[in-house]
């Protein structure tokens, strides 16, 4: 299906895997689409209900293949044209993603990771804004993310110094959901996915919804957002089931609708 992302589906759950081990997985042009497209698939597929993206070898994604960069190219455009849809596909996602840090991510590989709604990192895991390095400011979404989720002073730290932050101080800086062995990373990113995959989806896709929307909105317009997700998931089969299940005693089974 593609070259540089591996797609495989199982038990609901969609694998995306970064395909350039040679290059740490750096994004090209061709990447960038590809994931894009993948992006977009998993989102239409119904069988899948939740999504990791990966890395094959030993990073995670080490962010714009640099001998792929042409001095003349505006990379104002670089981004209009070939990062930005790929970030638009993962932020209009309504599945739940994880971003399973295998290795590193640096540059617009921590920008990737940053916009997934999940981290889980192997203790090989590593994080850096690389960009700096190369006289760049973070892009893909990074300065949007990274004070969210750390707060503005530690975000213009790691993105003026461009420190590597290895996975146990990311996990302590609420960076990341949990750190795994090497040897159980793959078994524990998988039942952590499949655990997503057997939950209310549309659920999971409002509350993704409403936590981004939150930023940007008065709390009496949130209030409103408030009902109109919760009309949404009101009419759900899986909130009946849920009730449903909760009645009789028993576990739900949810189905995604
Ligand atoms: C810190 C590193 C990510 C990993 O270091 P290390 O583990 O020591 O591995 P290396 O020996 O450095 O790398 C192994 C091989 O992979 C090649 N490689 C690694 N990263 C890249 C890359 N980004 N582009 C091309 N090739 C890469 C490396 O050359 C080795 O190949 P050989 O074995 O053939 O020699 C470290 O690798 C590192 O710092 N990488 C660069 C990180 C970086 O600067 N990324 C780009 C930042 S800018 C960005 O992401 C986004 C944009 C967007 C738009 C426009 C323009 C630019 O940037």
């Amino acid at each position: 299906m593609f070259e540089t992302v591996k797609y495989e589906t199982r038990n609901g759950v969609a694998w995306l895997t970064l395909n350039r081990p040679d290059k740490l997985n750096a994004f090209t042009k061709q990447l960038n689409k590809e994931l894009e497209k993948a992006l977009k698939e998993a989102s239409r597929d119904s069988d899948v209900r939740s999504i990791v993206i990966t890395g094959a070898g030993r990073a995670f994604c080490s962010g714009q293949d640099l001998a792929d960069v042409d001095d003349q190219m505006d990379h104002g455009d670089v981004l209009r044209n070939h990062y930005n849809p790929m970030m638009k596909a993962l932020s209009k996602c309504e599945k739940p993603v994880i971003a399973a840090v295998n290795g590193v991510a640096a540059g617009a590989g921590f920008s990737l990771a940053l916009a997934c709604d999940f981290r889980i990192a192997s203790e090989k895991a590593s994080f850096l804004q690389a960009f700096i390095h190369v006289g760049l400011v973070p892009d893909s979404g990074n300065l949007y993310f990274l004070p969210r989720l750390i707060g503005h002073a530690k975000a213009l730290e790691l993105a003026v110094l461009g420190e590597k932050i290895l996975a146990d101080e990311a996990r302590n800086l609420g960076l990341v959901t949990k750190v795994t062995t090497v040897d159980t990373f793959l078994e524990e990113v998988g039942q952590f996915a499949e655990r997503l995959a057997n939950m209310p989806t549309k659920a999971i896709g409002l509350i993704k919804k409403n936590l981004h929307a939150s930023w940007d909105v008065s709390y009496d317009e949130f209030l409103e957002l408030d009902a109109q997700g919760q009309r949404i998931a009101g009419l759900t089969a899986d909130h009946a089931e849920g009730v449903q299940a909760f009645l009789e005693k028993r576990k739900p089974q949810f189905k995604g609708v």
